[in-house]
């Protein structure tokens, strides 16, 4: 299995640890930085894993920022993503059995590295069950054209227009 993995500073150490884990299971991967303590933001690195799963250039992608919610921001707007927060094991296991979620985020200010690779181990081994939530996931395909046909929706934000007419 091929695995994208990126952090930002606030999950940098992380990414160190569950390399290690990657390598034990035998999992290539393609590491997208950042590989300095400096302060970087998130979205650059999101933005590269996610890219690199949407694609379909890797199998599954992990990333970790400070609580992981700025990552599951970025990576859940890529088209074909699924991507799961799990900052503890049931989620890890489920977010595979019944999500079949291609990207895992961890909270690196949030858990501790022993969970964290535990974590990954688990959610690395643990198969999608398939059966009734195949259809769940078609349906979640279903909303991502019809949400997503036609580029970028004109959005206007307090942080200023993306899109301006
Ligand atoms: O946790 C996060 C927000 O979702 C981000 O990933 C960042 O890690 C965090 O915002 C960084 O904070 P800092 O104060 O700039 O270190």
């Amino acid at each position: 299995m091929l695995i994208a993995i990126g952090s930002d500073h606030a999950g940098l150490e992380m990414k160190t640890e569950i390399i290690k884990v990657l390598k034990e299971l035998n999992c290539e991967y393609i590491d997208f930085g950042t590989n300095t303590s400096q302060s970087v933001d998130y979205p650059d690195f999101g933005e590269k894993v996610s890219d690199a799963v949407s694609i379909g250039k890797v199998d599954r992608g992990i990333l970790i920022c400070g609580t992981g919610i700025g990552m599951s921001i970025v990576a859940n707007k890529f088209p074909n993503i699924r991507a799961a927060l799990c900052n503890e094991l049931f989620s890890a296991k489920m977010s595979r059995l019944h999500n079949d979620a291609n990207i895992l985020i961890l909270g690196g200010r949030i858990i501790g590295k022993d969970l964290a690779k535990e974590i990954v181990r688990t959610w690395i081994t643990t198969p999608f069950e398939g059966g009734r939530h195949t259809n769940r996931l078609k349906k979640i395909t279903l909303i991502e054209d019809k949400t997503m046909k036609g580029g970028p929706k004109k959005s206007k934000t307090l942080w200023g227009s993306n899109n301006e007419s």
